[in-house]
């Protein structure tokens, strides 16, 4: 089965990350971005400027959490109240905090909301390119430079049709795809709700 893998499993991850607490884990986070960005390569080169910035962002939070202070690091509740109350956050061009490298893949999450959803209830001869650039400009965009914006329409341009996109979840059928979606969106909303929240909470929303 080497290679092969299901979206399934992915999401699942983003349901696993939130505790009866309501605090969101940051391994099955993590685990869950890291299967994403998988899936991102399968999409072809065009994709790795993307890929390149999320490993690099998920590779920091992973170094955090194997890291002296990981006890500090297992939940985004932890990381908020640990960098806070040691002034980690304060210090202006400190480009490596956790919070604000998870505030981007944060921000990235709900573009993957706004896409999976817009994918789950699209018309079936929709076009993926499009559904991916509605979702983008509603989300991300607001915070990327011009140029970014631009390449990644370009890129976005070359995602295959929606039926096959489907299929290359590896769910099933393109219905099964679509149930799948329907069942895992709510987790990963409930993810992005409550970590909204706790950045809200802290003004964290708009650290540099
Ligand atoms: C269907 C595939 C489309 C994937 C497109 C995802 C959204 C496009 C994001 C474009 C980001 C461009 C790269 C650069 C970003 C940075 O400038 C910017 C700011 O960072 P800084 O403050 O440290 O400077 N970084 C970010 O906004 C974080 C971007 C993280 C993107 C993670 C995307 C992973 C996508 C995984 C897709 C998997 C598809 C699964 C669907 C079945």
């Amino acid at each position: 089965m080497a290679g092969a893998f299901s979206l399934r499993e992915v999401l699942a991850a983003f349901q696993a990350c939130v505790t009866e607490r309501r605090e969101v884990l940051l391994g099955p986070y993590l685990s869950g971005w890291r299967g994403l960005i998988r899936f991102l390569h399968t999409l072809g080169a065009i994709f790795s400027f993307i890929s390149k910035d999320a490993v690099a962002k998920v590779q920091l939070m992973e170094d955090y959490c194997r890291g002296e202070q990981r006890e500090q690091y297992v939940s985004l509740q932890a990381m908020v109240r640990y960098e806070l109350a040691q002034g980690l956050l304060d210090a202006p061009g400190r480009p490596d905090s956790g919070c604000r490298t998870v505030l981007r893949l944060h921000r990235a999450l709900r573009w993957l909301q706004l896409f999976l959803e817009g994918l789950r209830t699209a018309r079936q001869d929709s076009r993926t390119s499009t559904i991916c650039t509605d979702s983008y400009n509603a989300s991300l965009a607001a915070y990327h430079p011009w140029v970014i914006r631009k390449a990644a329409t370009v890129a976005f341009r070359t995602l295959p049709p929606r039926d096959a996109f489907l299929q290359i979840m590896n769910v099933g059928t393109a219905e099964e795809a679509v149930a799948m979606l329907g069942e895992a969106l709510p987790y990963i909303g409930d993810v992005y709700d409550i970590t909204q929240q706790l950045f809200a909470q802290h003004e964290l929303l708009d650290l540099p």
